[in-house]
């Protein structure tokens, strides 16, 4: 599925039109040390074509250690479109969705995928623009046996793969809404969940009539292939709420996202991978695909006209390491599976080499923080 009026993509660009001797030097000073392209097998590459996807591998290396064994593994990241209108019934959204993230699982499996994770609010087109309630309340599910939370447990156990699921979640007894990642355990059991943790309240995103601010903290789930944590979308933004997964442990974090190009596109390609900087880790940023068009109009309260979109999601989903490099993007048109080997110890060995986490002043920053919290806090400004 592919958006076809829509610019495709920088590195397309920059390949096309930058001649061949100086493309290496740009894309270093770009995109950091250069990744290395991952042979796929051939069914995959044959299977994301037929089903109209596209496919892209990359692998960071890490330095071989004399007392530890490498951590290698395979992360899958899927973006994608919401495949039927809108005012299509619920159920129909919801099952074709499943159906076309399923057939991108199966090509995670032959790749050897060991941790799929899917974009933010995967089963639901991204409705919160509309601050309608009827029917994208009903896209809800419980995270512990929702039908979606049942659909992973399936590729999970089949695959043998960790599946990171962000929902709307509807908890049960309260009917509280929430923006949830489940994670399913390789095994097929829930391993837990977490909640989005800031609700932005910009342009169009009007998610805070829908959800509450995610109270689960930051928790971090260890997996059989690494510990891994969710920071959902908005929370990028937040330099703080990534320190916080890494504090406690991550050595991956997902951020599954919805996000259009007019609002937040030049951010995109630096937050996630500042992110991986600053706290020694792999970070993976996914976006959905297209624009999804809405029957009843809404305005973004600026003065500007009433429209039916958003804009257009621009994909780009990417995966960025501790060392500031990162691989090249999915396309912003297409739906795509990137699929990106690491080795964990680079995070200890780039901690080693930069000491960012070490050479934090935890104690004063605490300190600060605990009086600027504070209702009759006074900022320390030195006047002359
Ligand atoms: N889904 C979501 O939180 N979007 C907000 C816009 C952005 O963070 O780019």
């Amino acid at each position: 599925m592919s958006s076809s009026c829509e610019f495709e993509s920088l590195e397309k660009t920059l390949e096309s039109h930058i001649p061949e001797a100086e493309l290496a030097e740009v894309r270093r000073i770009l995109f950091g040390k250069e990744t290395q392209k991952l042979e796929l097998p051939l069914c995959a590459v044959e299977s994301a074509a037929q089903r109209d996807f596209e496919l892209k591998g990359f692998g960071f290396r890490a330095s071989v250690e004399q007392l530890r064994p490498p951590r290698v593994l395979r992360v899958g990241l899927v973006q994608h479109h919401s495949v039927l209108p809108t005012d299509a019934p619920v159920q129909e959204q919801i099952s074709a969705m499943h159906r076309r993230v399923g057939e991108m699982a199966e090509v995670a499996a032959m790749c050897g995928v060991n941790i799929l994770c899917f974009q933010e609010t995967w089963t639901m087109p991204f409705a919160f623009c509309t601050r309608e309630k009827e029917p994208w309340t009903e896209f809800a599910e419980s995270a512990e046996d929702g039908q979606t939370t049942r659909f992973c447990q399936e590729l999970a156990r089949k695959h043998n793969m960790v599946v990171v699921s962000p929902i709307l979640e509807r908890e049960e007894l309260s009917d509280t809404l929430w923006n949830t990642a489940v994670v399913v355990s390789n095994s097929g059991n829930v391993m837990g969940k977490t909640r989005k943790n800031h609700i932005p309240r910009v342009g169009d995103f009007n998610e805070s009539t829908y959800y509450m601010e995610g109270n689960m903290g930051h928790t971090v789930f260890q997996t059989q292939f690494g510990r891994i944590a969710v920071n959902i979308c908005y929370g990028r933004h937040h330099p703080l709420n990534w320190f916080m997964f890494s504090l406690n442990g991550a050595e991956i974090i997902f951020n599954p996202s919805a996000t259009v190009g007019a609002l937040s596109e030049p951010m995109w390609p630096i937050e996630a991978r500042n992110a991986a900087i600053a706290n020694h880790c792999f970070t993976c940023a996914i976006n959905r695909v297209g624009t999804e068009h809405f029957k009843s109009e809404f305005t973004s309260g600026d003065g500007k006209k009433a429209h039916h979109d958003f804009g257009h999601f621009y994909g780009s989903s990417y995966v960025a390491a501790p060392d500031g490099s990162r691989t090249p993007g999915l396309s912003r048109t297409r739906d795509g599976l990137l699929v990106v080997e690491m080795d964990l110890n680079l995070n200890r060995q780039i901690s080693d080499k930069w000491s960012f986490k070490m050479t934090g002043r935890y104690a004063e920053y605490a300190e600060l923080l605990t009086r600027a919290a504070a209702p009759d806090f006074k900022p320390k400004i030195v006047k002359e």
